[in-house]
């Protein structure tokens, strides 16, 4: 639970931040939504939101799959096959062979994304019925995929949404961007130097 859960959430949440605070109209639109599916009377407007309330919100599931596409916490992987195989390139696999892949670079790839892969778009994951719109998890890694896929799945993102929720909502997020925001090569896809922000109150 520690070694799996921490790095990885809270990674999410930074690169999430960092996005929103570089697309104001996504930000504006995850206030809209959170507005008018979770109405809240004037006079309290900061609040927390809970795990019931965030689950139907479809633009900020958006966002933040976004940002765990183009920012995969856990960034490469690796596999190996029990008995000898084929990829479907036509490579061999030997069964004491390991297959490394890098899902920071299937996230950013043209032929699986389409041209505006490199976009931060929330749009991407919602369908013309304005509902979730699901990719298979071979496509979309940042959880993996197959039997040993990561458990915390449906538990972290549903934490992630409820923070993300009660950070946009409740506080403006100006980032401070005197060091450059960039990857670390790691494991974990940290900021290398971290995230140095401004926050202020978003309701005075
Ligand atoms: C944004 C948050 C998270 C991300 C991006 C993430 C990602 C991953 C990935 C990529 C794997 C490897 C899957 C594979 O090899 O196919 C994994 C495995 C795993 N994750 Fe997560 N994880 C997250 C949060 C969590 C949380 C909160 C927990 C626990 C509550 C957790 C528990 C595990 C466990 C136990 C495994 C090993 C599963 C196995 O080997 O059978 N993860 N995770």
């Amino acid at each position: 639970m520690i070694i799996a859960a921490t790095d990885t959430t809270s990674t999410a949440l930074t690169w999430f931040t960092w996005l929103v605070s570089k697309h104001p109209i996504v930000e504006n639109k995850i206030i809209e939504e959170l507005e008018s599916k979770i109405p809240v009377s004037e006079t309290k407007r900061r609040r927390l939101f809970n795990v019931d309330e965030v689950k139907n919100l479809v633009y900020l599931h958006g966002a933040l799959y976004e940002a765990l596409r183009l920012y995969p916490p856990v960034p490469f992987n690796h596999k190996e096959p029990l008995k000898p195989d084929m990829l479907p390139s036509g490579h061999p696999v030997h069964p004491k062979t390991k297959v490394l892949f890098s899902v920071y670079s299937m996230g950013r790839m043209k032929s699986i994304w389409g041209e505006d892969c490199y976009e931060f778009k929330p749009e991407r994951w919602i369908n013309e019925r304005g509902e979730i719109k699901h990719e298979p998890s071979y496509k979309f890694l940042s959880f993996g995929s197959g039997p040993r896929k990561c458990l915390g799945k449906e538990t972290s993102f549903i934490q992630i949404k409820a923070v993300a929720s009660a950070l946009i909502y409740n506080y403006r997020i100006h980032v401070m961007e005197e060091t450059p925001i960039i990857p670390a090569v790691s494991v974990v896809l940290h900021t290398k130097h971290g995230l140095m922000t401004r926050i202020s109150k978003r309701w005075e």
